[in-house]
């Protein structure tokens, strides 16, 4: 038996399913007929569910866009779902599964970062192998690739609790070596893999509007799908695994550049005797405006710069997008000088500052030559 539930701005519809298999385009196209507000992707979306061994319970939740997910049903199946890593993004992303009713457990290498989960109806296991023994989808936050690696195929590792009919989703930005690392440990337990690092930060996050950039075993981009929709507003599919991550570092590297460039027409603005907050406007309105330069740039007139996304993490991306650059021969001349400007920012301790404070690695003083 099978219970498939749609939410949507207006309506809930609990729709019991008597057999193993879903169709989920009768569903959705019933649903419709009910909630028209259903975005035409999620009534479409294909839901394919194994008739034998599922791999995870058969809720199936689908919502518009504009809608908030915070929203729990106590007769929703949960699926059981481990959550690894609960930084400024993890976090927020595991409040959301809570909220939507899944069952969740939890692991963060600071233990005090998953009291607020466990306040919200997580459950907490003490290691990435115990929660990946214990849930049929796990996903993973992580800082950087040492971390992914380290938290997947190290000792007590997610890879060690993985067995067949279990999924791994690695959220976090690496590059895709890692990536492939990560995937032949969890693949080598019969398990499937899916890299699905996101676009959008903090407040996205928070909201569940992220984008996912995903690649690797599609049975499990399918069964995650409902998963991913909880906590995003759009989900990519883009074959082999490393292409999520390189998509992932060519958007952060266009980001990073973008940022940089910006932070240099603020201060020469100023210098000029311009308002460098009227620059703000004038951007807003033209060809060049971005959600980005409106929401940091004010702040950044100010001198604040609080933390959505860490500028070490920017920095990161930004040497992981030369990396894969340069196993094509493609040059990135504008990307390398941003990825300096980064470098000098962590070196004046800005490194968990917002990205948007590598305006102030250009307002640093350059010390005279010892001949000057
Ligand atoms: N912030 C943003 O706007 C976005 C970030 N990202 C990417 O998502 C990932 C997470 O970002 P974010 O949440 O901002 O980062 P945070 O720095 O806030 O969180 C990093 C997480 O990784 C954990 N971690 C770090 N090192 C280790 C380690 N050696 N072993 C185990 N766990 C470790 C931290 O644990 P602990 O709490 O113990 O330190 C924490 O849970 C990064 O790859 C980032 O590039 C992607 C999109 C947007
Ligand atoms: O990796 C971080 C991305 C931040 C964003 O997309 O706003």
């Amino acid at each position: 038996m099978a219970i498939a539930f749609i939410k949507t701005n207006y309506c809930y519809i609990s729709s019991l399913i008597l057999n193993q298999s879903i169709n989920t385009s009768s569903t959705m196209a019933m649903c419709s007929s009910f909630c028209p507000q259903i975005p035409n992707h999620l009534r479409s979306r294909p839901i394919s569910l194994s008739p034998t061994k599922p791999l995870f319970s058969v809720s199936v939740k689908a919502f518009s866009s504009q809608t908030s997910n915070a929203t729990a049903k106590a007769d929703e199946i949960p699926a059981r779902v481990g959550f690894l890593g609960l930084g400024i993004m993890g976090s927020p992303m595991a409040q959301n599964l809570i909220k939507a009713g899944c069952d969740v457990t939890v692991w963060n290498r600071t233990k005090r970062k998953c009291d607020p989960l466990i306040s919200l109806g997580a459950k907490y296991k003490s290691s990435p192998e115990e929660v990946a023994a214990s849930c049929d989808v796990t996903f993973a936050m992580l800082a950087d690739p040492e971390s992914a690696v380290d938290v997947a195929c190290g000792k007590q590792g997610a890879a060690n609790g993985m067995s067949p009919g279990k999924g791994y989703v690695d959220i976090s930005t690496v590059d895709g070596v890692t990536s492939k690392l990560i995937s032949g440990h969890i693949k080598a337990a019969g398990a499937l893999f899916l890299e699905a690092p996101v676009s959008g930060s903090k407040k996205p996050a928070e909201d569940g509007q992220l984008i996912f950039l995903t690649a690797g075993d599609k049975t499990l981009f399918e069964m995650s799908g409902p998963l991913l929709d909880i906590m995003g507003k759009s989900k990519f599919f883009l074959g082999d695994v490393g292409n999520g991550a390189a998509m992932k570092l060519v958007v952060n590297m266009i980001m990073g550049s973008m940022m940089a460039s910006f932070s240099e027409g603020l201060l020469l603005s100023e210098k000029v005797g311009l308002d460098p907050s009227v620059l703000v406007e004038v951007v807003a309105q033209g060809a060049i405006s971005a959600p980005m330069f409106s929401m940091k740039g004010p702040s950044m007139v100010q001198s604040i710069y609080p933390t959505a996304f860490p500028l070490k993490h920017q920095q990161k991306d930004l040497r992981l997008a030369l990396g894969l650059a340069e196993t094509v021969s493609q040059p990135t001349p504008i990307a390398a000088a941003a990825n300096e400007l980064y470098k000098v920012a962590k070196s004046h301790g800005l490194s968990d500052q917002d990205f948007s404070a590598v305006i102030e690695a250009l307002k640093i003083k350059l010390q005279p030559s010892a001949k000057e």
